[in-house]
C-alpha cells in the first residue's frame, strides 16, 4: 500500500488548490444530497401531520419547497463543478506522472534499454496509469468526502434532533466502513488478478496482430488465438468473482443502513412519546440515514479496485530494473598490469581501450580478456572476428554505455568516467547494430542528430552516405517515412542511421557494421563518405565485410583465444592485402 501512498501524494502535490477545492464542494454535494432528503422527510411528515390536526392551511409551504428547490439545483450544479476541478487535478497529475515514469525507465542502463519491448512496454505503462487515475478520483476523494460528510451530518443531527440519533448514524457510518474494508481486503488478490489478466490479454493481442503474418506461415495462428481466448475467459472468471464480492458488499452496506432506519425510527419514536423531539423532526434522521447510502456507494467502486490500483502504484514507483546498471562480478580476472602505450602516452588525443575485461553473467568463458586499443585522430581500425566474439560489445564498452569489470577507456586522454555526459556525447557517436528511425520526415529523422545542424549540413551527409540521389525524386529531405522508417529499403533505413550519426560531428565515431545490407560498390561509396566527411574523426568500426576491412587502416582481430596484446597491435590492412 506504500506505493498507493506515495502516487496519491504525488497526485495531491500536483495541484493541491485544486484538489482541497474538488474535495470540498464533494462533501457540498452530498451534504446538499443528505439535507435534501432530510428536509424532504421533514416536509412530507410535517404537511401530513398538519392535515391530520387540522391546520393544514395555516402550514407554510412555500419555504421548505423553496429550499427543497434550491438543494436539488445546488446540488447538480456542485456536482458539475467538482467534477471539473477533481478531474483536472488529477489528470494534470497523471500528466505529470507520464514524464517521471518515462523519466525512470529512461535512466535504466543500455542493456535493459534494448531489451525493454516496446509494445508490452507501453500498453503496461497505459494500463497502470489508467488504474492510478482512479485512485484519487474513486478511492481517496469518496473515501475524505464520506467521512467528512458522516461527521457533518452527525453534528447536524445531533444539534437539530437529539444526540442518541446522530450516535446511530455515527455507528451506521461505522458499520459501512468495516464492510468496506473487508471488501477492500478481501478483493485485493482478484482485483489483481483481473487487472493482470487483463493487461496480458491486451498485450497477447497486440502481439498476434503484430506477428499474424509469420504465425500464418508457420501455422501458429490458430494455437495462439486459442491461447487468447483461454486468457479471456480466465480475465471473465476474475471479473466475475469481483463482482461476487461487490454484490455481497452491496448487500451489506443495505443490511447496515436497514438496521440504521430501524434503530433511528425506534429512538425516535421514543424520543417523540417522551415530548423531547417532534414527529417531523424524528424523520430527519431516517431520511438523513437513506441519504447517507450515496456516499458509500461512491466508495465502493474504489475498495473493489484497490488490489488493480495497489499492483499499478508498485508498478509505476519501483526504481528502473534493479542490478541492471551493477557490473558483474569480476572474479574472473586478474589483476591487470601496466598498459604499454607506445608513442603518444595516456594523454594522447583519440580513443584508448586499455585491458578491457568482461565476462556476461552465466557465460563460461569472458567475452573479453585483457584488450588494449588505440584508435588515432584520422585513423580507421576495424575489430574482426567471429559472431559473437564481443565486437558489439566493445563498441558499447567504448562509447561508455557499458561498463567493463577491468581496465580503462580513455576518449582524449581522459576517463570515460570523468566526461560529463552531454560533453561525452558530444564527441563520441555511435551507430549501433541496430538504430531506429521515426515517423516523419528525413529533416526530422536528421534533427534528431542535435541543434546544429543547418539544411547544408544535412545534404552533405546525405551525399557522404550515398542517400542524396535516392531521395531526391522523393522530396529529398521532405520526403515522408512511415512507422520505424518504413518506405526505405533495409540498406537505406542503415545508410539514413548512418547519416544520422555523421551529423553530430563526432571525433570518436564508433560503426557497429555500417554497411550491413549495402551491395559491394554502394558500400565501398559509402564507406568513401564516412571518411570524406569526418576526415579527423578516431574511427572504430565492428566488421565482417572484405569492405570494410580493406577500408580501415589496422585490422584488430578479436576472438576468445587472443585478445591481449599492446596497444597499437593488429595487421595493417594495406600490408595484408598487400595495397
Ligand atoms: N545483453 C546481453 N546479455 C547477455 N549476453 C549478451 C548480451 N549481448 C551480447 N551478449 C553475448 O555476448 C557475446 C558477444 O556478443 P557481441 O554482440 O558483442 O558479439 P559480436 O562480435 O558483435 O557478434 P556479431 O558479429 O554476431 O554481431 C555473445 O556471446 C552474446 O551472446
Amino acid at each position: 500500500m506504500r506505493p498507493l501512498a506515495r502516487v496519491l501524494r504525488l497526485i495531491w502535490s500536483a495541484a493541491p488548490g485544486l484538489m482541497l477545492r474538488g474535495a470540498l464542494l464533494s462533501v457540498a454535494v452530498l451534504l446538499a444530497g443528505i439535507m435534501l432528503l432530510g428536509l424532504s422527510g421533514w416536509f412530507i411528515t410535517a404537511t401530513g401531520l398538519a392535515g391530520l390536526a387540522g391546520v393544514g392551511i395555516a402550514f407554510d409551504v412555500f419555504r421548505p419547497s423553496a429550499g427543497i428547490r434550491l438543494l436539488a439545483l445546488g446540488r447538480a450544479a456542485g456536482r458539475y463543478g467538482e467534477r471539473l476541478l477533481t478531474h483536472d487535478a488529477t489528470l494534470r497529475a497523471l500528466a505529470g506522472l507520464r514524464v517521471t515514469l518515462l523519466r525512470a525507465r529512461m535512466r535504466a542502463d543500455w542493456e535493459t534499454l534494448g531489451r525493454l519491448r516496446p509494445g508490452p512496454a507501453l500498453t503496461r505503462l497505459t494500463a497502470d496509469i489508467d488504474a492510478l487515475d482512479g485512485a484519487a478520483l474513486r478511492l481517496a476523494l469518496p473515501v475524505a468526502a464520506g467521512l467528512g460528510v458522516l461527521l457533518a451530518t452527525a453534528a447536524g443531527l445531533w444539534w437539530l434532533t437529539h444526540w442518541s440519533l446522530a450516535l446511530i448514524i455515527l455507528a451506521q457510518g461505522a458499520a459501512a466502513a468495516v464492510v468496506l474494508a473487508r471488501l477492500g481486503r478481501r478483493s485485493l488478490a482478484p482485483s489483481m488478478r483481473a487487472e493482470r489478466r487483463g493487461q496480458a490479454l491486451l498485450r497477447g493481442t497486440v502481439a498476434m496482430l503484430r506477428g499474424q503474418v509469420d504465425m500464418a506461415v508457420h501455422g501458429g495462428l490458430q494455437a495462439r488465438l486459442s491461447l487468447l481466448l483461454a486468457r479471456g475467459r480466465g480475465l471473465e472468471r476474475a471479473a466475475a468473482r469481483l463482482e461476487r464480492m461487490s454484490e455481497r458488499a452491496d448487500a451489506g452496506l443495505g443490511v447496515v443502513t436497514a438496521v440504521a432506519v430501524t434503530l433511528l425510527l425506534l429512538r425516535g419514536g421514543m424520543l417523540v412519546e417522551a415530548g423531547r423531539l417532534g414527529a417531523a423532526a424524528a424523520a430527519v434522521p431516517v431520511f438523513a440515514a437513506l441519504a447517507l447510502q450515496e456516499a458509500v456507494a461512491l466508495i465502493r467502486p474504489g475498495m473493489s479496485g484497490l488490489g488493480a490500483m495497489a499492483d499499478a502504484a508498485r508498478r509505476a514507483m519501483a526504481p528502473p530494473e534493479a542490478g541492471a546498471e551493477t557490473p558483474p562480478d569480476p572474479a574472473p580476472f586478474p589483476a591487470p598490469a601496466p598498459a604499454v602505450i607506445p608513442g603518444g602516452g595516456a594523454q594522447g588525443a583519440g580513443l584508448v581501450l586499455e585491458r578491457i575485461a568482461l565476462a556476461r553473467p552465466g557465460a563460461d568463458l569472458p567475452v573479453l580478456e585483457n584488450v588494449s586499443l588505440r584508435v588515432a585522430p584520422g585513423e580507421t581500425v576495424a575489430l574482426t572476428g567471429p559472431s559473437g566474439g564481443g565486437k558489439s560489445t566493445l563498441l558499447l564498452i567504448a562509447a561508455g554505455v557499458l561498463a567493463p569489470q577491468r581496465g580503462e577507456v580513455r576518449i582524449d586522454g581522459r576517463p570515460v568516467a570523468a566526461w560529463d555526459e552531454p560533453a561525452l556525447r558530444g564527441r563520441l557517436a555511435m551507430l549501433p547494430q541496430r538504430s531506429q528511425l521515426l515517423a516523419g520526415t528525413v529533416a526530422e529523422n536528421l534533427a534528431l542528430a542535435g541543434g546544429h545542424a543547418d539544411a547544408a549540413e544535412m545534404e552533405a551527409v546525405l551525399e557522404a552516405v550515398a542517400l542524396a540521389p535516392v531521395l531526391a525524386p522523393r522530396g529529398g529531405m521532405a520526403a515522408r517515412l512511415g512507422e520505424g522508417g518504413a518506405g526505405l529499403s533495409g540498406g537505406e533505413t542503415r545508410r539514413l542511421a548512418l547519416a544520422r550519426v555523421l551529423l553530430r560531428r563526432p571525433s570518436i565515431l564508433l560503426l557497429d557494421e555500417p554497411t550491413e545490407g549495402l551491395d559491394p560498390a554502394t558500400a565501398a561509396r559509402v564507406l568513401d563518405g564516412i571518411r570524406r566527411i569526418r576526415p579527423a574523426a578516431a574511427i572504430l568500426c565492428a566488421a565482417h565485410r572484405p569492405e570494410e576491412k580493406l577500408w580501415a587502416d589496422r585490422v584488430f582481430p578479436l576472438s576468445s583465444c587472443d585478445k591481449a596484446g599492446s596497444l597499437d597491435s593488429g595487421q595493417s590492412a594495406n600490408s595484408r592485402n598487400g595495397a
